[in-house]
């Protein structure tokens, strides 16, 4: 953002102008409360210059404001200090702020220039203000919490009901937990030109339907089923096919035209079972001249697995050839501790690695949770194996190698269920064997698991998620 603020600068639109927009885009906001006392606690820099824009514009709207100051209000500097001159009313020390029968809160303390834990009158106003049960607005992002990595930076953060940003949303707003701390999210223009924006070359997004929407392909009228794609899912041993089963199904679901499951005679007769249009073929001595043979174009292997040297021989058969490969499950037993012998076995292959927070830490190491984001430790782990990581949760990650990256929003919390994940892999392995690039189909796939997840409702189960994509991907075509 401040790469934002120099190139509009340069552009002919100063910071004040900015800043002018932020506070309007924050009174804006105030307005929908019926609030007539409200207190605005305003920081030390651009973020308590917001405050003080908004301040004077409720004022001049008949609400009855007081700004309560961090520090010497003759220390502030630039524009900031600009919008506190413009202000008139009431002020007083953050220490004295009056929290008695106020009816709205808004938080200009820090934004993006937090820069260690809150302290001393800081973290007192931010404590009696959470207190006090008034609603709070923050501005940009509510005082405490790291807009980088949505964690607070120390042990005391606000929880903002309304949290107003610009320009464009940061990770912290959608990563968890700062996404709970911002309350609803407004995301507000305040004029910085397209182009300023364009300059700083952003290559994290908000997984959107226009992140990757261009990419995924669509079957053209003269194809063939295997022109579409056929995906080949290593089957789990007889007793555990289910998972195998699920990332099938949604394979085929996603627009491959043919999958087959591989396994044992006995895996496949419980297949048999449950399955039609899904192709079984049993994989007597490997599976690598199948895959050769048939051109598949990609392989799911590790859901309901198992960590045994069958799995790892499907693997490095599947990594063998000119083919993509998902990873996920059992995958990441084998490879507990040895994020090196998984590069190696990817080599200059594509591969996307499916784990949750507890296969991604077995594989790539204790340390690789705390520091420094989801989003850093996705994009760090992606480099390290050279692969698209799906670094999954509610608020999933899907990281490139190349430092691209997504971060999802739209999952409801019932798609964390047994199996849902096992739906992914297949999803995106349907996805990349008609051709989509290996991010946007692991993008695609995780936003479409969601809005599944979401068609379904309560009471999903993993089993429902092939059934209603549908429905999605016909929705999706004609937005
Ligand atoms: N394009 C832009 O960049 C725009 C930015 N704007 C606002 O500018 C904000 C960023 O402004 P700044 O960079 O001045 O940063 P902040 O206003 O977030 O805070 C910076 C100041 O707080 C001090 N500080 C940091 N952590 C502290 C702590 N824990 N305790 C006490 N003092 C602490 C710093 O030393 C510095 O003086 C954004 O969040 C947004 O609200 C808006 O004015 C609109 C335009
Ligand atoms: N709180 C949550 N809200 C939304 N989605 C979630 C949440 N927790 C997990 N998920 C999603 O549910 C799926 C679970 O996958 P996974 O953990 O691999 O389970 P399984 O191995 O049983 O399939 C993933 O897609 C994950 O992103
Ligand atoms: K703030």
């Amino acid at each position: 953002m401040t790469e934002v603020d120099r190139a509009s600068a340069a552009e002919g639109v100063p910071g004040a102008a900015l800043m002018e927009r932020a506070g309007e885009a924050v009174a804006h906001a105030a307005l929908d409360y019926a609030a007539e006392k409200i207190v605005v606690l305003a920081g030390p820099g651009a973020n308590g210059g917001d405050g003080f824009v908004a301040a004077r514009l409720l004022a001049e709207a008949n609400r009855a404001v007081v700004v309560a100051v961090l520090g010497d209000r003759a220390a502030l500097r630039g524009d900031a200090a600009q919008a506190a001159a413009g202000w008139a009313g009431p002020t007083v020390r953050l220490e004295d702020a009056d929290f008695a029968r106020v009816d709205l809160i808004i938080d200009a303390l820090f934004g993006a220039g937090l820069s260690r834990p809150l302290s001393g009158a800081a973290a007192d106003a931010v404590l009696a203000a959470q207190a006090c049960g008034a609603p709070i607005i923050a501005v940009d992002t509510p005082s405490g919490l790291d807009g980088a990595s949505g964690h607070p930076i120390g042990d005391v953060c606000m929880r903002a009901d309304v949290t107003v940003t610009f320009v464009r949303l940061k990770p912290g707003h959608i990563l968890l937990p700062g996404r709970l701390l911002c309350g609803r999210i407004v995301l507000a223009d305040i004029g910085a030109p397209a182009s300023a924006v364009a300059s700083v070359g952003a290559r994290v997004w908000l997984n959107r339907p226009a992140v990757w929407r261009d990419a995924i392909p669509e079957p053209s009228i003269a194809g063939h089923k295997y022109s579409r794609g056929h995906v080949a899912v290593w089957s789990g041993p007889e007793l555990q096919t289910g998972a195998s089963r699920l990332s099938a199904l949604a394979a085929l679901r996603a627009g491959a035209g043919a999958v087959t499951l591989l396994g044992s005679k006995a895996a496949l007769k419980e297949h048999a079972a449950h399955l039609t249009a899904i192709m079984l073929r049993e994989a007597e001595d490997g599976w690598r001249s199948f895959l050769d043979q048939r051109k598949v174009a990609a392989v799911v292997v590790g859901p309901g697995a198992s960590a045994t040297p069958d799995t790892r021989r499907a693997l490095e058969e599947a990594c063998a050839g000119d083919r993509r490969v998902v990873m996920d499950a059992d995958v990441f037993s084998l490879f507990a501790g040895d994020a090196e012998g998984l590069g190696r076995l990817i080599g200059e292959g594509e591969a996307v690695l499916t784990p949750h927070e507890g296969e991604f830490k077995r594989v790539f190491g204790e340390d690789a949770d705390v520091a420094p984001s989801k989003l850093e430790r996705a994009r760090a782990a992606a480099a390290r194996v050279g692969a698209t990581i799906v670094l999954k949760g509610p608020d999933t990650v899907v990281a490139s190698q190349d430092g691209r990256a997504t971060i999802a929003d739209n999952a409801p919390p019932h798609l964390a269920t047994a199996g849902a994940g096992d739906v992914l892999a297949g999803l995106i392995a349907g996805l990349m064997a008609q051709g989509a690039p290996v991010f946007e189909a692991a993008s695609a796939a995780v936003w479409l698991h969601g809005e599944a997840a979401n068609a379904i409702g309560r009471g999903l189960i993993a089993d429902d998620l092939p059934g209603a994509l549908p429905n999605v991907l016909q929705s999706l075509a004609s937005q």
